[in-house]
């Protein structure tokens, strides 16, 4: 074709498009010729060659390349081709003597060893039109091939497939040895064209000019071709011929008989194969155009069969029946039969019930199983999970109703009965499980070994064991599917944990203090029963509260036996309060005799009693300012007031180290804190203290005679403070120090020197009476209170590690990306990998094909690569600088005569770039000469 047509059609842009260009073929069809020489190799052979109808010269190029160098290459068209090296070329049309004489001239004596044609009509005209100017195209090729072409040379031609296809062949064959019908792979398997290579030309003195004579050789013969049928009922399932025209059939439009329809026994077959039904025979005329059932409608069926809908082809098989019923072909069908053919439907309508059931139950099942195993594995992984994080232990997994907490499998606090200790010390299995508390279960598991059934069945209902309900809900619900009691130990576990958390993070400070008095301390405190904890001072209002109530044992066992009420889930405070009640008749947990109990109250030079002095005798209280100090403070305290209770003095023992670390700090500290008068601080601290007395006065009441108070260090006075604080308050702090706090190196500073201990609340309240604070304002003028907001501020004291850690952390900021920059990224490696995809793609083509050399394949490639490379690196787009100056002044559109980007600037930059650039030249320069 002359006209390069654009390929807008997706489907034209195929591998071999992409070839073509690749490889600088002038069009795709070049690789039809490439295939069809690859099958039969007659390029390589020839010296001499006419391509007929050759523009753009796809063709003529394949042949330059394969033949040997120095052949003679002739190429006519239509339209001008441009020059190859090598190759003749001229325009002009085929068809015409001008033609036949332009190459006579030009081949001088030669005769050729190929002649190739390519032709195809321009398009325009209707397809059948078309069609058969293409076979006369072809035969007028094939007559310039018998004048110019060897004997024994080839001739290779493009063919529609159309009823002249069968006629060319048969002329085709008359005149060479060997004629073969192809189609190579890169013609689109849509396209009608296949290529017809004739071999060996035989060369024969004299040619029937019928032969050559469109008129003569396109006349109607009757093929006798039949084309695949189609079922017309059911067209979706019929194979599609997705490689294009049926191999054998190359016609396109098939006419029967009517007749022949009515008495053809696959009427359905023949509908699907015949284009139309014809009306010529006798039998047509005399039985079916005369007869009634033959109407319009029918009629006009038959004369196109391939525009027909489902409900057409019925009545033209209705037509068909009625036909044969009326000439006595058929006789009438008994009802019976239409009964059977019923049944029969309905029957396979039924296996295919059947069978979509047990498909659809097959892929329940299994869509079932897979839920079992996920849950399973998600068990396995939770379990790992506790135990990675302390919770339990490995031997632990299946005895995990202890509560995450991990309440002891066995505790000599849970026995509340001499007559069960007994029993389990014999190892009796009989032991009535009531007298067993419920947490005493698992021990006795352990301990006694076996159980009796009874026993076991009690404790399950009273325990509430999980691995119990779980067999017991199997044994009692059986209904109650594994799904289900995953599901609920999930739900359990998951629940479980969160509480553990919960309860954690609550006592994370308390804990802390508490083991490490614990773990040093072989002393528990004292109580009047000698059981054991200290406990704070809400525990011991509960435990005195616990005391008046009536010893009622069954509401104990009630609540211990109470199955929804956990242990693990009460506040510790409950926990303890139950403890103390059961540890008063709990025989193996005996409490101090009445002389050690005198002896621990005996008061010793300090004033403490020796139970306090014991007390504050623990390691933990040997780094916090004791006794030592106490003198000092009293001496500061001296001149505020003579008359100080006793009660009092205890009271300064409480704040002993308090004080002491608060002095030590403002010893530290003195250089940053000043004073302003001594008498302002003491009142101050006078009235704290008074402050403090009035608020333990009503607890002082409620001490029992026979429990010593003990002062509390200040460090414990804090931890009880911080651990009564409500949730919502401390997760209000914690909101606001992430939101607000600790952003500067100050913050930091004072926050790290309060986790560190090097310094206490007190002391930061007290640093806080400054000279900034009581600061007269009164009656100054505004600009200077303004003035010393700016400048008279407090120079608070930073570290270098806080100022590290805020530097750290707007590092760490800084190198997280924001949600955009990711974004982008992600869009650029989305590109990247869809373009090396569609590179991969284009490399895969050229390796598929089979025509081309390895290292041609290679080329391709690479070529392919560098293209990819090539627009990456994309240039920067080029931006005119518009000086805004004369027509351009104040211009806020495009400026006139200017294409593209652009940029508008004043006149005094350019100037000064200008300069810029020229003293950096001089410098340069100058550089240089020295
Ligand atoms: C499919 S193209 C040939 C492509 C060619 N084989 C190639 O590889 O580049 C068909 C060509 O036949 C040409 N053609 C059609 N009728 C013709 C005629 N009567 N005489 C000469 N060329 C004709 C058209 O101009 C068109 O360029």
């Amino acid at each position: 074709m002359g006209k390069i047509q654009k390929k807008t059609g997706k489907g034209r842009l195929d591998k071999y498009y992409h070839m073509a260009k690749e490889q600088g073929y002038r069009a795709r069809s070049a690789f039809k010729l490439v295939q069809l020489n690859k099958k039969y190799n007659f390029l390589e052979r020839s010296k001499v060659l006419i391509d007929l109808c050759a523009a753009p010269g796809g063709w003529l190029q394949v042949a330059a390349k394969m033949m040997p160098v120095s052949s003679l290459i002739v190429g006519v068209d239509l339209a001008p081709i441009k020059p190859l090296p090598n190759v003749i070329t001229f325009v002009e049309d085929i068809t015409t003597e001008k033609c036949r004489a332009t190459l006579r001239s030009t081949l001088k004596t030669w005769k050729a060893d190929v002649v190739l044609h390519d032709g195809a009509p321009n398009v325009g005209a209707a397809w059948v039109q078309d069609a058969f100017t293409q076979s006369e195209l072809v035969l007028q090729s094939l007559k310039l091939a018998t004048e110019f072409l060897n004997k024994g040379g080839w001739f290779v031609t493009k063919v529609f497939r159309s009823k002249d296809y069968n006629n060319l062949m048969w002329v085709f064959q008359q005149l060479f040895k060997k004629v073969e019908a192809t189609k190579p792979p890169s013609s689109r398997n849509v396209s009608a064209e296949i290529f017809v290579v004739c071999r060996d030309f035989l060369a024969p003195k004299k040619i029937d000019p019928k032969f050559l004579d469109p008129k003569h050789v396109f006349s109607d013969i009757d093929t006798g071709m039949v084309s695949q049928p189609m079922d017309v009922f059911h067209p979706e399932k019929h194979k599609r011929q997705r490689e294009g025209y049926e191999d054998g059939n190359y016609i396109l439009h098939k006419t029967m008989d009517a007749w022949e329809f009515i008495t053809h026994q696959e009427p359905v077959t023949v509908l699907g194969s015949v284009n139309k039904f014809s009306f010529d025979s006798e039998e047509s005329k005399e039985k079916l155009l005369k007869s009634v059932e033959t109407t319009e409608e029918i009629r006009a069926c038959c004369e196109d069969l391939k525009v027909l809908g489902k409900k057409d082809f019925k009545s033209l098989l209705k037509w068909r029946l009625n036909i044969r019923l009326q000439v006595g072909l058929d006789k009438k069908p008994e009802p019976k039969s239409t009964a059977q053919e019923t049944v029969e439907v309905t029957a396979l309508d039924d296996i295919e019930a059947v069978e979509e059931h047990a498909a659809a139950a097959a892929a329940e099942e299994s869509r079932l199983e897979r839920i079992r195993r996920r849950q399973k594995n998600e068990r396995v992984q939770k379990n790992v999970q506790r135990m990675q994080l302390g919770m339990i232990i490995p031997t632990d997994i299946g005895l995990e109703q202890d509560g995450p907490d991990g309440q002891s499998l066995f505790s000599l606090t849970n026995i509340k009965k001499a007559g069960s200790l007994k029993m389990v010390r014999k190892g009796d299995t009989d032991v009535d499980p009531e007298e067993f508390n419920a947490e005493m279960d698992m021990g006795e598991d352990i301990v006694t070994g076996e159980q009796d059934t009874k026993a076991i069945s009690k404790r399950k209902s009273k325990s509430m064991v999980r691995e119990d309900i779980d067999a017991q809900f199997v044994n009692e619900n059986e209904m109650e599917s594994d799904e289900e009691h995953d599901a609920a130990l999930m739900e359990e576990l998951d629940e479980m944990y969160a509480q553990y958390k919960e309860r954690q993070l609550e006592r994370d400070a308390k804990m802390r203090a508490k083991t490490k008095r614990e773990d040093k301390g072989e002393w528990k405190g004292f109580k009047k029963d000698g059981s054991g904890d200290e406990g704070s001072e809400s525990e011991d209002e509960e435990y005195e509260k616990a005391l008046q109530q009536p010893d009622d044992d069954t509401s104990d066992s009630d609540s211990d036996s109470d199955p929804g009420i956990d242990d693990d889930d009460l506040p510790e405070t409950k926990n303890t309060k139950k403890m103390f009640k059961k540890n008063s008749k709990n025989p193996l947990l005996v409490g101090l005799d009445d002389k050690e109990q005198a002896e621990l109250r005996q008061k010793t030079e300090s004033g403490l009693t020796k139970g306090a002095k014991m007390f504050f005798d623990q390691d933990m209280f040997k780094n916090l300012v004791g006794a030592d100090e106490e003198d000092e403070d009293e001496d500061e305290d001296e001149d505020e007031d003579e008359d100080e209770s006793e009660e009092e003095e205890e009271e300064e023992e409480e704040d002993a180290d308090d004080e002491s670390n608060d002095d030590d700090n403002e010893d530290e500290n003195q250089n940053d804190i000043e004073m302003d008068s001594d008498e302002e601080i003491r009142q101050l601290n006078k009235n704290r203290k008074t402050l403090k007395r009035k608020a333990a006065e009503p607890a002082e009441g409620d001490v029992d005679d026979d429990i010593e108070m003990v002062p509390v260090s200040r460090e414990f006075e804090d931890d009880e403070l911080w651990d009564g604080e409500s949730d919502e308050e401390e997760s209000k702090k914690r909101k606001q120090i992430n939101e607000y706090s600790l952003i500067t190196a100050e913050a930091m500073t004072l926050a790290q020197s309060l986790v560190n201990k090097k310094i206490t609340k007190t002391d930061l309240i007290d640093q806080g009476f400054t000279k900034h604070a009581f600061a007269d304002k009164d009656g100054l003028p505004s600009w200077f209170l303004e003035d010393e907001k700016l400048h008279n501020i407090p120079n608070l004291p930073i570290t270098k590690e806080a100022v590290q850690v805020i530097k750290d952390r707007m590092k760490a900021l800084d190198a997280r990306p924001i949600k955009k920059i990711a974004e982008a990224k992600a869009r650029k490696k989305y590109k990247a990998a869809q373009k090396l995809l569609k590179i991969q793609k284009k490399a895969d083509a050229i390796n598929d094909t089979e025509d081309i050399s390895e290292k041609q394949k290679a080329i391709g490639i690479a070529k392919l690569m560098a293209k990819a490379n090539a627009k990456s690196k994309k240039p920067k787009k080029e931006v005119k600088l518009v000086v805004a100056k004369g027509s351009n002044k104040g211009n806020k559109g495009r400026p006139k005569g200017v294409k593209g980007r652009y940029k508008m600037v004043d006149s005094r930059m350019k100037k000064e770039l200008r300069a810029t650039k020229r003293i950096a030249k001089k410098a340069k320069g100058s550089n240089r000469k020295k």
